[in-house]
């Protein structure tokens, strides 16, 4: 009997424990956002909203045609749930992953309002992506919060300044120089239709190897942990966990657990190449390097014993932001890139010129003085960052309850000041913004670089915060300012030496993979210059 009454026991415990995380604080969390006025589709249990949003992208997942590889809507074909959800209940609403709430978020005052102040202490990064992420990027800057952010930002952000990355300039001519001598002898051989974006995403995770940790291609050791830094990358692309569903993990178990002994390889390597640059370091063997982990160790040195240092472990985990925060990025803003260029001969041709016209022909050596000197060739990168940001959302959790001043923010709700409940993610819809036609005009979707000659910064965009390719406030990229550099070293070096065309073969299917990126490639016709 008392068996029995202790089995009772227990399993009511376990339910209680269950119930609560599970159910209970869900649909509380459900309670106050209604209460506070966010309407959104109704969810169930436990999906939350996740079969409508596999059911909406099974059916937008046709293949369009060629045509609108210049413009075109892509927010319907890449977010068609969050498409038809606006349509109903406007650019912000509740929506749900399993049993987490999210605050969609696609009205930049709004983002204004819910951001403004202290950004750093309101809002910290979704719990539920953390895990997936951690392999990637542990807890390095980009999942980094509060205080521990703000220290390694404050150690971070003086090795990516301008001076230090002119030093870099060279270490991506030497690898791209590589991709754009390949390219050459395919398109000799005859094979002048070319993949851009397989060589352009390789170059860039050699770029951003070297110029993170200065691992070589030649040396054994660099070898290894590049290729399994790509080994990662892809396997987290096969993962398909169920976001925001309890227990969801435990269908994965196995994909989670070689993930994690992969991660673990790539530290020991990372950790190994670390000590070995401490050791030279301490004993002036090594020449100038100018890598980030070399600014880093430099810097923390000079800070010894203070708070601005960084253990070898931090420094891992920062290492490893750098390559998965920075390459995919550069590489499909500078794949869509291409695409544009190709499809509008007219600017291609323009930004050619512009680049003779500053840094001469293929023999001459780019210079940090040339490189920003480019106004056209920055005002169609960021029409292109505009129309495909390669980061397509940015998400935030509440830490804490946060008040809003209710002057239009929710215009649901007739209350002077709304609460969003600690706990709530945010899910900010770059792509949504950036192709709407209340703030960018009629043309929203179509490539007009032109918007940001008379406005370099904004574009035109009627809203401060409605052009966010970089993310905003004290999180803003950390890496953009090497990113500018790059694309421009590496279009400079394209188009010194090949015209490009859209090949017949291109299927224009943008999707969202973590990034925004095309579904089939991006294959041009490269003709080399007279
Ligand atoms: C076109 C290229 C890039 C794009 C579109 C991009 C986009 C972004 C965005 C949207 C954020 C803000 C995320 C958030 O607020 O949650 C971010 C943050 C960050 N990015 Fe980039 N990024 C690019 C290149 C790079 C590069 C080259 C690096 C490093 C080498 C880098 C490192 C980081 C880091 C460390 C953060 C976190 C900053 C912080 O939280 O303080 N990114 N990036």
């Amino acid at each position: 009997m008392e068996a029995v009454a202790a089995l009772v026991a227990v399993a009511s415990l376990l339910a209680v424990f269950l119930l609560y995380p599970l159910y209970l604080s869900p649909a509380a969390a459900a309670r106050r956002l209604r209460n506070a006025g966010f309407s959104g589709p109704a969810p169930s249990f436990p999906l939350g909203n996740l079969r409508e949003i596999a059911s909406s992208l099974a059916v937008a997942n046709k293949p369009t045609t060629r045509s609108s590889a210049g413009g075109g809507s892509i927010h319907a074909a890449v977010f068609p749930y969050f498409a038809r959800w606006r349509g109903a209940f406007g650019k912000v609403f509740v929506y749900w992953l399993g049993t987490e709430p999210f605050l969609y978020v696609a009205d930049p005052e709004f983002l204004k309002a819910a951001t403004a102040g202290a950004l750093g202490k309101l809002w910290g990064k979704p719990d539920v992506f953390r895990r997936d992420r951690m392999p990637m990027f542990g807890r390095g800057l980009v999942m980094a919060e509060g205080d521990e952010w703000a220290r390694h930002r404050h150690i971070i952000a003086p090795a990516f300044s301008a001076t230090n990355l002119n030093d870099m300039i060279g270490v991506m001519e030497e690898t791209t120089a590589r991709m754009v001598n390949e390219w050459g002898d395919m398109v000799a051989a005859g094979n002048d239709v070319i993949d851009v974006e397989k060589g352009v995403v390789r170059n860039a995770a050699e770029i951003i190897a070297k110029a993170s940790f200065g691992i070589d291609d030649g040396d054994a050791t660099g070898a290894m942990v590049f290729s399994k830094l790509q080994e990662m990358q892809a396997m987290l692309f096969r993962s398909t966990r169920l976001v925001g569903v309890p227990l969801a993990g435990l269908l994965q178990i196995r994909a989670t657990y070689d993930a994690w002994k992969l991660g673990r390889e790539i530290d020991a390597l990372l950790l190994d190449i670390i000590a070995t640059r401490r050791r030279q370091q301490q004993q002036h063997r090594r020449g100038r390097s100018t890598d980030l982990l070399a600014l880093l160790l430099a810097g923390n040195e000079a800070h010894a014993g203070v708070e601005r240092k960084l253990t070898s472990r931090e420094l891992v985990d920062e290492c490893k932001t750098f390559f998965f925060g920075g390459h995919e990025t550069t590489a499909l803003a500078l794949s869509w890139t291409l695409l544009m260029l190709a499809a509008h001969p007219d600017w291609q041709s323009a930004v050619r010129d512009e680049i003779f016209s500053v840094a001469g022909d293929e023999s001459g050596h780019l210079d940090a003085a040339a490189l920003s000197n480019l106004p056209k060739t920055s005002c169609v990168l960021n029409e292109v960052l505009r129309l495909y940001p390669p980061s397509p959302n940015v998400q935030r959790q509440a830490l804490h309850d946060v008040t809003i001043n209710n002057d239009n923010k929710n215009k649901n709700s007739s209350s002077q000041s709304v609460i969003i409940p600690k706990g709530t993610n945010m899910w900010i819809d770059v792509v949504a913004m950036h192709r709407d036609v209340e703030l960018w005009g009629e043309d929203a979707d179509l490539f007009r670089p032109e918007r940001f000659m008379k406005e370099a910064v904004q574009g035109g965009c009627r809203h401060r915060m409605g052009f966010v390719p970089f993310g905003f406030g004290g999180r803003i990229c950390v890496g953009r300012n090497l990113t500018a550099m790059e694309l421009r070293v590496v279009l400079a070096m394209v188009l010194r030496r090949f015209e490009l065309e859209v090949a017949p073969e291109y299927r224009h299917q943008p999707k969202i993979m973590l990034s925004l990126r095309p579904s089939h490639g991006i294959q041009l016709r490269l003709k080399p210059l007279k």
